[in-house]
């Protein structure tokens, strides 16, 4: 299912922090949304999984704007991983992966056992199947990302939304996930600091700058030295990589102590 922001604007308390956004993302493609601190990236995001309505401008699953679409089916089409996603309760991870199958259950329904397959494929899937009777209160910031993010893969959605979702992991699980989301077949969008595996993951990036979308295209035709230094404030040297030919940002340090010794 195709995702679209049309012209939406967000404001709050007098400062316009989305402004006159529109961006696709493609049906079965990785989009991603980059840009500085305070750019908007989290605040566009909120207005797809429903924490934020737009106060102009709409965001269109399809032909349906979300605003019409109702909770419930919002919520069994589109998954989110945000940065206030977790638990207070010390609910078992396995226990708050099922959670994940809420939106299509009525009532004290079980979960059937296709349910129950789902579930422990994406704790396999995530590399958190051990963990399975493990308080979640308990785990690693890195152990309770990829749990969330089984959580919302057994939700089926069509669309999965990520809000940094390799915050807390390690490079061999950063890697694996963002790889994952390629796999997947949905909808992706996921805001990512991380230029170079922005760069790696997705098809179309937009980029944030003060609300506003600066530039949106390939990785390749929006991931230009001139265009890091213009929104970023960053002198990089973009090479292609050697594997793979996507474009890659090296980053020298403002003060290199080993040119001055
Ligand atoms: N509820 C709010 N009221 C007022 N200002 C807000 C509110 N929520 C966010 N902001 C401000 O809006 C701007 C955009 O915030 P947002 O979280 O969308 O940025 P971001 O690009 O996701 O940043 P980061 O990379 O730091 O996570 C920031 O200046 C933030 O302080």
């Amino acid at each position: 299912m195709e995702l679209r922001f049309d012209d939406v604007t967000v404001a709050l308390q007098g400062k316009t922090l989305v402004d006159q956004l529109s961006l696709t993302a493609g049906s079965g493609r990785v989009t991603g949304l980059v840009g500085p601190n305070g750019s908007g990236k989290s605040t566009a995001l909120r207005c797809v999984y429903g924490a934020l309505k737009p106060h102009g401008g709409a965001v269109w699953l399809e032909d349906n704007a979300l605003a019409e679409l109702g909770n419930r089916r919002a919520a069994r089409a589109i998954a989110a991983l945000t940065q206030e996603s977790s638990s207070e309760f010390d609910f078992t991870v396995a226990e708050l992966v099922e959670l994940g199958r809420f939106p299509h259950l009525t009532g004290n329904q079980a979960l059937t056992a296709r349910e129950k397959d789902l579930c422990r494929d994406a704790m396999e899937r995530l590399d958190v199947a051990h963990l399975a009777d493990r308080g979640v209160l308990t785990l690693s910031g890195g152990e309770r990302q990829r749990v969330l993010i089984a959580r919302a893969l057994v939700q089926e959605p069509a669309v999965l939304v990520l809000d940094e979702p390799t915050n807390h992991l390690d490079v061999r699980h950063q890697i694996e996930l963002l790889s994952l989301l390629r796999t997947l077949g949905l909808t992706v969008l996921v805001v990512l600091h991380d230029l170079n595996l922005a760069a790696a993951v997705c098809d179309r990036i937009g980029v944030l700058s003060n609300g506003s979308l600066v530039r949106a295209g390939t990785p390749a035709e929006v991931l230009t030295a001139e265009l890091v230094r213009e929104v970023f404030g960053v002198e990089v040297t973009v090479v292609d990589h050697p594997l793979t030919g996507d474009p890659q940002l090296l980053y020298a340090l403002t003060s290199d102590r080993r040119s001055s010794v």
